[in-house]
């Protein structure tokens, strides 16, 4: 297994342009699966094309190193260097049958045509393609077609696999078969992946770190539940799908909001005008007011939305609009008054590039 060390990579396309990655800095463990986030062109592909040494880095302002296990890959052409780029642009050799597409990497490498054609088997079997060794390229489904591109990926064993959104070209059920397939080869070699994807459920189902990037730059780095539950700032918590923000105004260890309404009473990391954030499945709503007495707040049900595993509330309160996503079986109608609750835990005061919790005192 390989770690993966990125120094100061910087890249600009364009004499005097804005940079496509800024100074990236970052580390992979070994056997890890790290998901590059953000939105379109923020630089996730950029730093992916680099490491594989489609590109070179720039040389300032200072100069963009990558190590795999050690090793410098600057100076080694990309068929040197162990690494694996497969994207939703991967293309099979359309004359050559699957089998040949799946063995291509083992014949580069030298290895006699039994071995190969043997291990390009087995890896199609693991790719549930095992009776379509003969069949031509064209002959698959674009689901099929990016099964043999995983499998002539990983057969010839690289020290790091690098995917670029590959299964952004797929619908939904598929997705969620390719994500999985991934997930348990990928525990089975223990290969070191990037992934690279703008969609955030994805990076969160199959990450165990994340990099969250905007213009070119990592913003934050955290587990999946990190950043649902600590996003360093209003921006992140925002791209994490959190709808709730509000202003509140912080005296000693009181929150106040809207007219005079006292919300909180804990360790207030700041003083004066503060930027509230909670998720909406954190807040607990009631049909009666409840007997604590911290953090509960009068609400009127706006509209009520069933999902299936959710109901997805907005209630008017004296914070705002807030969406409160319950749990299936609580019914609550449009215009009735209920009570919700904001556990303080679930609370995070947002400001600027830093968030911060809010701890409940001993009351
Ligand atoms: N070969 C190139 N020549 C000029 N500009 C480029 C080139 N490749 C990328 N860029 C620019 O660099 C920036 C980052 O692009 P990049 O493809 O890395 O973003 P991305 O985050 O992967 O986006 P997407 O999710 O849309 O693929 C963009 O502004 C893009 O237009």
């Amino acid at each position: 297994m390989s770690h993966l060390v990125l120094r100061h990579l910087s890249k600009c396309f364009h004499r005097q342009g804005i940079p496509a990655l800024k100074d990236l800095s970052l580390t992979v463990a070994a056997g890890e699966i790290f998901a590059l986030l953000g939105p379109s062109g923020c630089g996730k592909s950029t730093t992916l094309n680099l490491i594989a040494g489609l590109l070179e880095p720039d040389p300032v302002p200072y100069p963009g190193e990558i190590w795999l296990d050690g090793i410098l890959l600057n100076p080694l052409p990309p068929e040197r260097r162990g690494v694996t780029l497969l994207s939703q642009y991967s293309r099979l050799f359309p004359h050559m049958s699957v089998g040949e597409n799946v063995a291509f990497g083992l014949k580069m490498r030298r290895i006699p045509k039994a071995e190969r054609e043997a291990q390009a088997l087995r890896m199609l079997e693991r790719v549930q393609l095992a009776g379509f060794a003969h069949r031509r390229p064209a002959q698959l489904s674009g689901g099929q077609a990016q099964r043999v591109a995983l499998a002539r990926a990983l057969v010839i064993q690289p020290k790091l696999l690098l995917l670029d959104e590959p299964l952004s070209a797929l619908d939904a059920n598929l997705r969620q078969e390719m994500q999985n397939l991934i997930l348990d080869l990928q525990a089975e070699s223990g290969v070191t992946t990037v992934l690279v994807t703008h969609d955030q459920a994805e990076a969160t189902a199959m990450a165990q770190r994340i990099g969250l990037m905007f213009e070119g730059q990592l913003h934050q780095v955290g587990s999946p539940a990190e950043f649902y539950q600590q996003p360093a700032s209003e921006r992140i918590a925002r791209f994490f799908g959190g709808v709730n923000f509000f202003d509140a105004q912080a005296d000693h260890h009181e929150l106040w909001v809207g007219e005079g309404i006292r919300l909180f009473y804990g360790a207030v990391p700041q003083q004066g005008k503060v930027r509230l954030t909670i998720r909406p499945e954190q807040i607990q709503v009631f049909s009666h007011p409840p007997t604590f007495p911290h953090n509960v707040c009068r609400a009127e049900v706006i509209s009520e939305r069933f999902t299936g595993t959710q109901r997805r509330l907005t209630v008017q309160t004296a914070l705002g609009l807030l969406q409160a996503w319950v749990a299936p079986h609580q019914g609550f109608g449009v215009g009735q008054v209920v009570w919700i609750h904001l556990p303080p835990e679930a609370l995070w005061c947002v400001e600027g590039s830093r968030s911060v919790p809010i701890l409940p005192l001993a009351v």
